[in-house]
């Protein structure tokens, strides 16, 4: 039986990595009371709330944390007619924390995610296992069968080419959790009671050409190097499709990463997971994408970006112009995504000017 660990008693981390470098954003239609076990890690960090749901229902942050809070109406009067791009009554609203941020590192937790513990019982500082992933190179384009080659204890195995072993900048860390398995509602329907338990040491860098289902719930990326890219969609609210909002990000981040030569890394670090939505309303939300999602990978294992695009802004654009030419045939719902998605660069390039970034030396 896997459980949560207790965290009472640890003091709040005295050296917290990156701690003006990098933002919390957590999605909520809930509550936040899960920030109570996280404090020990969590609390010398910026939170960026993102209140969906009722604008007029009052969110309760738990003392002691520092954080701005932006419900429905904030978004409304912060990007004007560009917030239809950011979606309602669905997680997908997270995306417009890492629009808002200053920060180069983000990472995003969902609010019924709490601390899990390692084999060894001990209390698992996610954060700092993000980082550590983001501050560490990835290694793409060649597989080394030891995992991840930079953590202490591990190197490259005999065969792995020399000229390779510097790697590339790592973009995106994506976690994983135990007890309640990010499964689909499908297989939540037939698995009700499988709980995950199952704690691999490992960090993986996922090889290029390479997709993978990128899960929102635990997942840190450096903003300056793919923030642009990591729009979770349209859905929710009007829309024909729901909790596919970090699939979606899943796929462009990974083609863009690709093409510009960065890399995504998945595995540790675990969070517990705890709770379980309800399957049948998930699979209304989800059952259109389990069918175009047959169409939408090869799309997307077929995506060529040109060499003319180098920066994050310039691939996005190229792939919402092919969104529109080859998936608008899917569902005309992909000619509006794509729209949405020209939406999200003008709406991120206006509260992320290009001249202030550069003036931040930033990429
Ligand atoms: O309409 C909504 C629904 C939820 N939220 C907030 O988003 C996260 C995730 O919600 P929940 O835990 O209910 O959903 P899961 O099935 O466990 O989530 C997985 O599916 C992805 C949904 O796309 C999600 O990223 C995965 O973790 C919570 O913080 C809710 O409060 C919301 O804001 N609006
Ligand atoms: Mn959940």
């Amino acid at each position: 039986m896997v459980e949560p660990a207790n965290t009472v008693g640890i003091p709040v981390n005295p050296t917290p990595l990156l701690k003006d470098e990098l933002d919390i954003v957590i999605p909520t239609i809930r509550n936040l009371d899960f920030l109570e076990m996280w404090r020990p890690f969590l609390q010398p960090y910026h939170l960026i709330i993102v209140q969906d749901g009722d604008p007029t229902k009052k969110i309760h942050v738990p003392e002691g944390y520092d954080y701005e809070l932006y419900n429905r109406n904030d978004i409304n009067r912060i990007l004007g007619p560009k917030a239809s791009c950011i979606s309602f009554k669905d997680s997908a609203c997270r995306c417009f924390g890492y629009m808002v941020s200053k920060k180069k590192y983000i990472f995003t937790i969902d609010d019924d995610c709490f601390v899990a513990k390692d084999p060894a019982g001990k209390a698992v500082n996610a954060l700092e296992q993000h980082i550590k992933n983001l501050l560490c190179p990835s290694t793409p384009l060649f597989f080394n069968t030891l995992y991840d080659p930079y953590r202490e204890g591990a190197d490259f195995v005999r065969g792995y080419p020399f000229s390779l072993r510097e790697g590339v900048s790592t973009a995106v860390s994506h976690g994983l959790w135990l007890n309640i398995p990010d499964y689909d509602a499908p297989t939540q329907l037939v698995k009700p009671k499988e709980r995950n338990a199952r704690y691999v040491d490992a960090v993986m860098t996922i090889p290029k050409g390479t997709l993978f289902p990128m899960c929102g719930m635990n997942l840190a990326f450096d903003r300056d190097l793919i923030g642009p890219a990591m729009y979770f969609g349209l859905m929710g609210d009007g829309q024909p499709i729901g909790r596919y909002d970090d699939m979606w990000a899943g796929w462009c981040i990974k083609v863009i990463c690709d093409h510009l030569g960065l890399g995504v890394k998945t595995g540790l670090p675990y969070i517990y997971h705890s709770k379980a939505s309800n399957p049948f309303v998930n699979l209304k939300k989800e059952y259109k994408g389990i069918f175009w999602q047959e169409d939408i990978i090869p799309f997307f294992q077929n995506v060529k970006l040109s060499k003319e695009a180098t920066t994050v802004q310039q691939c996005y654009i190229e792939l919402s112009k092919m969104v529109k030419e080859k998936l608008s045939s899917l569902d005309p719902y992909f000619d509006k995504l794509a729209d949405a998605m020209v939406t999200w660069i003008e709406a991120w390039d206006e509260l992320n000017p290009p001249a202030a970034a550069a003036a931040n030396g930033k990429a």
